[in-house]
């Protein structure tokens, strides 16, 4: 019987002023944009800490540390790249993800198709197994002050 678990991801960034704002692998055309050291894409990173989590293989940055010049200014694409191989060594593949982009502005509805396209590539997947959502934060607290951006994502894994 084909074994399964589940994983849990959450990552959060700044938004700066005149920062590059990559979200799920496309660059939003907005006034500002997540900060980080890796190209901040704050939806991939819940989505790598997710299958990590599922395959019980510690977390993102445990991986790919904010401190080395490696993952400096690097596309998150690689990195869930990567991760998907970590799995892989452990013969686990990826059953679906589900995710939740918590953003004030701007909306993201327009370009969760692309961002499914990017994700599906990089992960080896369908992207009939990638759910992105998006809500705003009704103007409370720092992602209503649109001073950041979270994403959470939960995912399934499976070993045949
Ligand atoms: N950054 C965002 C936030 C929300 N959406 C979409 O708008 C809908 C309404 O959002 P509320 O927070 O006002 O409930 C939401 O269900 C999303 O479909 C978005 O695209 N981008
Ligand atoms: C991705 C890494 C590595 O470039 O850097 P950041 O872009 O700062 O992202 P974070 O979500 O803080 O987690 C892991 C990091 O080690």
């Amino acid at each position: 019987m084909a074994k399964i678990k589940v994983g849990f991801g959450f990552d959060v960034h700044q938004l700066r002023e005149q920062h590059p704002f990559v979200l799920g692998g496309v660059t939003l055309d907005h006034h500002a944009g997540a900060y980080g050291h890796s190209d901040a894409d704050v939806l991939l990173h819940a989505i790598c800490d997710a299958l990590l989590g599922a395959a019980n293989l510690r977390d993102i940055g445990f991986h790919f540390s904010n401190t080395d010049n490696r993952w400096k200014a690097i596309s998150s694409l690689v990195l869930l790249q990567h991760v998907v191989e970590l799995l892989a060594e452990k013969n686990w593949q990826i059953g679906n993800i589900d995710a939740m982009v918590c953003l004030e502005a701007p909306k993201i509805n327009p370009h969760i198709p692309a961002m499914k396209v990017h994700i599906a590539k990089a992960a080896g997947i369908s992207e009939e197994d990638i759910s992105i959502k998006a809500t705003t934060n009704e103007q409370l607290g720092f992602i209503g002050r649109e001073e950041g951006v979270v994403a959470y994502a939960v995912c399934l894994i499976e070993r045949p």
